[in-house]
């Protein structure tokens, strides 16, 4: 599959009357009606957030509505995503990608300034995927459609994925999944938005952060933080791989009145809770967070549905950023364009 499968971004719809031949179409144009017709669609389904003790009830049981939504959809809902080998290789193999920061066996830390001392403590205290050379990390994991494809294509002997989600129930459905490896790969519940709550490996240690529709998921209020925390984890040279819900997407744009929570914040009748981003909202978490910009792109794509003849706009956002080497000179794990 890796290599054969096209980047997005390649079938573009010249001729409007071809539109119903395939099934998407990339790199669409809006037209400035389309836009305006989109803005005032959001004006109108944001005029009057929801009354602040309701906010608070999604926010301080959002862990619970994931579990039921886990509860009745298990492991049905969300498909494999196999195209992540072609937006990000730096998920399969690393012959193509090697990160100039790699460690040896069992040498996590050579890169913060108190090498010996982190050696010592490693081998007292260490950590699950202490003796991987390539660690990824996917927060917010669900049933682990993007885990799974992870340690099925990517053969690198010395890989080690750890995955999270705060939803015990999506978790134990990991753990449960005849792919599932405790060997190459650690399943934990994890609520990354408290700030309390502390992360089973060192700060320094991944090569990389996969962000696939979660951060969507956060109150837009603490996702700095989020993403703050998650950078500290990066080994120098190591990046987040972020795609998520861009701004008029046509799940944002079906949202009905009563159902805002903020601005470009919603919660769906199931209680989990949605975000659309621009790609200047994502810039400035992760430039914030002292990452800097590898990939921010916005992906406009047609999606067809030939059989019920029906259009739908798409809008989504794919960002890579990564954390400086100390040098610079040097290029790290996540390959720029
Ligand atoms: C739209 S799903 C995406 C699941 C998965 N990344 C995938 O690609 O199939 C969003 C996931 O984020 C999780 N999530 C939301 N907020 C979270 C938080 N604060 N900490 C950890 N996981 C969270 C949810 O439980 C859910 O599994």
């Amino acid at each position: 599959m890796e290599g054969k499968r096209p980047q997005f971004g390649n079938r573009h719809l010249d001729d409007p009357s071809r539109v119903f031949q395939h099934n998407a179409w990339d790199n669409v144009q809006w037209s400035e009606e389309q836009e305006s017709a989109a803005h005032k669609k959001v004006q109108e389904n944001s005029v009057q957030p929801l009354p602040l003790e309701k906010q608070e009830e999604y926010e301080n049981k959002a862990s619970n509505f994931w579990d039921d939504f886990y509860t009745i959809h298990e492991n049905r809902f969300f498909k494999d995503r196999h195209w992540l080998f072609t937006e990000f290789p730096e998920l399969s193999s690393r012959s193509s990608t090697q990160t100039g920061t790699e460690s040896q066996e069992g040498q996590v830390m050579q890169l913060n300034g108190c090498q010996e001392e982190t050696e010592r403590a490693d081998v007292e205290n260490p950590f699950p995927g202490a003796s991987a050379t390539y660690r990824i990390m996917e927060v917010g994991c669900g049933v682990g459609n993007t885990v799974f494809p992870i340690l099925q294509n990517n053969t690198d002997p010395g890989l080690f994925v750890y995955c999270c989600d705060f939803s015990s129930t999506a978790v134990e459905l990991v753990k449960s999944n005849e792919l599932y490896s405790p060997s190459r790969c650690f399943a934990f519940v994890h609520d990354v938005s408290d700030e309390q709550s502390s992360f089973p490996m060192p700060e320094h240690s991944l090569d990389v952060i996969v962000l696939i529709f979660v951060l969507s998921a956060i109150n837009p209020a603490k996702m700095q933080n989020v993403i703050s925390r998650l950078s500290s984890l990066l080994k120098p040279g190591g990046c987040i791989l972020l795609r998520d819900y861009g701004r008029y997407d046509m799940a944002q744009l079906r949202f009905k009145k009563g159902r805002c929570l903020a601005e470009n914040f919603y919660v769906r009748g199931d209680g989990t809770r949605v975000y659309f981003f621009t790609q200047d909202d994502l810039d400035t978490l992760f430039i914030s967070a002292g990452l800097q910009k590898v990939q921010n792109t916005v992906d406009r794509r047609l999606q067809v549905n030939r059989g019920k003849q029906l259009t739908m706009y798409r809008v989504w956002i794919q960002c890579k950023y990564v954390k400086p080497q100390e040098t610079e000179l040097q290029n790290g794990g996540c390959s720029s364009e």
